[in-house]
């Protein structure tokens, strides 16, 4: 980082003001649902200094939570931009490593959202009927599947089924399952219910529901894998710098959501964001990355930098990928975990995210800029099994996890 790129608090406080074509909007990884933009700067008293990178101004803060503040010198540019998508054909992965490995950088950079094309062996068809074939289950049987907390005869605490909500701002039901550990695992605390077996219904032998979601999960985590090391790649890193917390006993998480629509004259309950009645509220994901099928439903929306919601076209046989706050906080906000919510379309919609999570006892507290710059305070080790656990019960309190036990 050059000298000249290091600014204090009150010379940047004096850019900002100095700068009215200079849009700035403030995000902090620790409030990351409400870094609305603003024209202005808050005022956040705790950074002492801030490293300019690309469009944004880094700041950390004692207990390394890093705040960006994202300049746009150039605000139409941008707003095009974020209408089309980057696009990863990731079939070009292998012989055009470095083009491929650029444009990953470049869409984690800017918009935070991708498109994934040519993902082998995933089979968007089949993934589609296993949304039909779950959720057209009778809910005799998806009740055996429910969570403890919804009910009391089931073991299953964090993995399996949960209804839609009453009173949520949220309208959906999902089903999920991860990969099982060796239940013999000696080094899992007993308890530590994230490690817990995936429950899954019984099948008549018509259709292989489970082998193929199974199938599915591999083929989900490898292409998020291989999408790490071109973005390490496309920074001038080690390329299998990012692989390391995931080495052993992952706890990525697969679901399945179906949104049933609100119909004609939603609720009282229901939450409207601008006019438009949400099924899933504004949100960044929490977990590292996520590779998302939404088959070919609209409903989709992502932030742009001025704050505007922009529709996301959608495209068939095409991932749309993300980052969550994990990822965005161990490089230092480089990469960005944009905000994104789902809109009621008045028809069933269905969407299958894949979340690629770290190990329980992965550290988080990694800062990637700074372990390969030279950059940031020093290292504080942060687990992020802990960290998940506070995040979805404390902070953002989803409706699907807040009840989940301590341990
Ligand atoms: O259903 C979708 O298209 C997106 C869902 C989502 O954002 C999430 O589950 O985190
Ligand atoms: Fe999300």
């Amino acid at each position: 980082m050059d000298e000249e790129h290091r600014l204090t608090m009150a010379a940047l406080l004096a850019l900002v003001q100095n700068s009215p074509d200079v849009r700035y909007t403030f995000h902090s990884s620790s409030d990351s649902n409400h870094g609305s933009p603003s024209l202005t700067t808050d005022k956040p008293i705790f950074y002492n200094q801030g490293n300019i990178i690309g469009n944004d101004v880094y700041f950390w803060n004692e207990r390394n939570v890093f705040t960006s503040i994202h300049r746009l010198i150039n605000k139409s540019n941008m707003e095009k931009e974020i209408y089309k998508l980057p696009t990863v054909d990731i079939s070009k992965a292998k012989t055009q490593r470095s083009e491929v490995a650029k444009t990953v950088v470049d869409g984690l950079e800017n918009t935070g959202f991708l498109f994934i094309e040519n993902v082998q062996g995933l089979s968007y068809d089949q993934l589609y009927e296993c949304c039909q074939w779950f959720f057209g289950l009778p809910i005799e049987t998806k009740k055996t599947l429910l969570r403890n907390i919804w009910n009391p005869e089931s073991s299953n605490v964090y993995r399996g089924y949960f209804p839609v909500g009453h009173n949520e701002p949220s309208r959906k039901e999902g089903f999920e399952f991860g990969r099982d550990v060796d239940p013999n695992d000696q080094t899992i605390a007993p308890g530590n219910w994230f490690y817990e077996k995936s429950v899954w219904p019984k099948e008549d032998g018509t259709f292989p529901f489970q082998k193929i979601l199974l199938e599915t999960y591999e083929y989900m985590h490898e292409t998020a894998l291989e999408i790490l090391r071109l973005a390490a790649i496309g920074l001038g890193i080690d390329e299998h710098a990012f692989e390391f917390i995931f080495s052993s006993r992952p706890m990525s998480t697969f679901r399945l959501i179906h949104y049933p629509p609100w119909g004609k004259t939603p609720p009282e309950n229901a939450v409207i964001e601008d006019g438009k009645v949400v099924t899933t509220p504004d949100h960044t994901d929490s977990n590292f990355l996520t590779l998302l099928t939404t088959f070919n439903y609209k409903g989709l929306e992502i932030i742009a930098p001025d704050g505007s919601w922009v529709e996301l076209k959608p495209r068939p046989n095409t991932l749309v990928m993300n980052i969550g706050d994990v990822f965005s906080r161990m490089m230092g906000g480089r990469f960005k975990a944009t905000r994104h919510r789902v809109i009621d379309i008045g028809i069933d919609r269905y969407s299958v995210p894949f979340f690629l999570e770290p190990s329980f006892d992965g550290d988080i507290g990694i800062n990637f800029m700074s372990k390969y710059g030279s950059e940031g305070p020093d290292h504080v080790v942060e687990r992020y099994g802990p960290w998940l656990m506070n995040t979805m019960k404390h902070v953002k309190k989803y409706f699907e996890y807040r009840h989940l036990p301590e341990f």
